[in-house]
């Protein structure tokens, strides 16, 4: 049968779901974070999902991409990455927000942040028209099952008092014993076999504590700590040394290339990143130097499930293993994640994914990890389907919200327990 692949419409839904008091270098998640769900419908009745970040720098530049689609074919997934989108500077210059916690802000990140989602919804829908997975649209997996790590946070047992959230069960994790018991429930609900600690919270000889606790409790198990950039090249040096014996690999011990360099100079721990290596124009420098041994990918900032796939060729090239980056995302993003992880041949690290946190969900059924595992999903485009009265609810949360939920920030979250919080100046140790 032909298919009309046009595009007719272009649907963006804001959303805020809710998120759990987790705790990084910069501050805590919000109780809400938010979220865009993109929705390319064709001309036949086709539907297509995507998912990004939601904070308003995204929306102004999604909505006047959405209304430029209509005409154009989901197929010409290329034509869509030529269009012009002008950024405004002033969204990136100076701005705070979680992206502290991404690398660079760029005009050509954002730009690609938000193609990235379009670019999904996409090739869901030429999925679903021709009866493939998105698998196969890119070239076919070559496994059958991705790999998670389960993601560990500090973290309080709720958010601040009077500030409305939803509660969650995972208790708080505030020393080695806390994190050794959320570990523990992430493997008795997800068969989690290896784990990554995020760190840059509290003073390294804390973290390493904490480290040594996973060890004993997990002997064998790969175990990742990811400060965020928050050490100096001497303190990095010295947790590597202290930690060398467990670690799979060291993720962003300290900011920027060169210093990364000198810290992969001074030790045999792989160092891992998600903030140094987070564009094409990046990588140069930093395989050149040798600074780092693993890149995270994100297919939200790298633009995309087929540069994704682009960024783990050149790693295998130079001989840096590849895995992923994980923010706080929902079940859309967590197919597309699997569907193209399961395409890279080079992936031999477990993955990151928040999604265990995520308490809330745009999908009729959730995704779910079998001994730390997702099947990929062999059906029509990504294999998931949106519960329309769950979009319904959590857009209306956005709707609803004055303002202060609908930019992510983390710092700002944490002033609210404690007045005094500024952004972090780093390294802090
Ligand atoms: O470095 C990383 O892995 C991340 O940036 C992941 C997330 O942003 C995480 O740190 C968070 O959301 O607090
Ligand atoms: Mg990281």
């Amino acid at each position: 049968m032909t298919r009309d692949l046009t595009i007719a419409e272009v649907r963006l839904t804001p959303i805020l779901v809710a998120d759990a008091p987790l705790l990084n270098t910069q501050g805590v998640h919000q109780p809400y974070t938010p979220r865009l769900i993109v929705e390319v419908v064709t001309a036949d009745g086709i539907t297509g999902f995507g998912e990004t970040y939601g904070d308003t720098k995204y929306l102004e530049l999604a909505r006047p991409l959405a209304e430029r689609l209509p005409g154009r074919s989901v197929m010409d997934v290329n034509g869509l990455f030529s269009l012009d989108l002008a950024v405004d500077e002033d969204r990136i210059r100076g701005a705070v927000d979680a992206g502290g916690l991404r690398g660079v802000q760029s005009a050509d990140k954002l730009r690609l942040s938000v193609l990235s989602a379009f670019e999904v919804a996409c090739l869901d829908a030429q999925g679903r028209a021709l009866g493939l997975p998105v698998h196969a649209l890119l070239g076919g997996r070559v496994r059958d099952v991705v790999e998670y790590s389960a993601y560990l946070f500090y973290k309080w047992a709720g958010h601040p008092e009077g500030v409305p959230a939803e509660p969650d069960d995972w208790g708080a994790a505030l020393d080695p014993a806390g994190v050794v018991a959320q570990a523990r429930q992430f493997k008795e609900r997800y068969g989690f076999t290896s784990f990554k600690l995020k760190g840059g919270v509290f003073p390294p000889e804390e973290e390493i504590a904490a480290v040594r606790a996973l060890a004993e409790a997990f002997p064998g198990h790969p175990l990742r700590l990811d400060p965020n950039g928050a050490w100096s090249v001497e303190t990095s040096l010295k947790v590597a040394k202290e930690l060398g014996d467990v670690l799979e690999y060291l993720e962003d011990p300290t900011l920027g290339t060169p210093a990364m360099a000198e810290v992969s100079a001074g030790t045999d721990v792989p160092l891992a990143t998600n903030m140094c290596v987070t564009t094409f124009g990046e990588i140069k420098e930093a395989f050149t130097e040798d600074a780092v041994q693993v890149v995270l990918s994100d297919h939200h900032y790298w633009g995309g499930l087929r540069n994704t796939r682009h960024l783990a060729a050149i790693c295998d090239v130079f001989g840096v293993g590849v895995s992923m980056h994980s923010n706080t995302h929902l079940g859309i993003s967590l197919a597309a994640m699997t569907q193209v992880a399961s395409t890279v041949p080079n992936l031999h690290h477990a993955c990151d994914s928040h999604y265990p946190w995520q308490s809330e969900d745009v999908l009729t059924e959730r995704l779910a990890f079998t001994d730390g595992r997702v099947a990929v999903s062999d059906a029509p485009g990504l294999g998931v389907e949106l519960d329309r009265d769950e979009l319904a609810r959590l857009h209306r949360r956005w709707a609803e919200d004055d303002g202060t939920m609908r930019e992510r920030d983390d710092a700002a979250a944490m002033r609210v327990a404690e007045p005094e919080w500024r952004t972090p100046v780093m390294p802090r140790w």
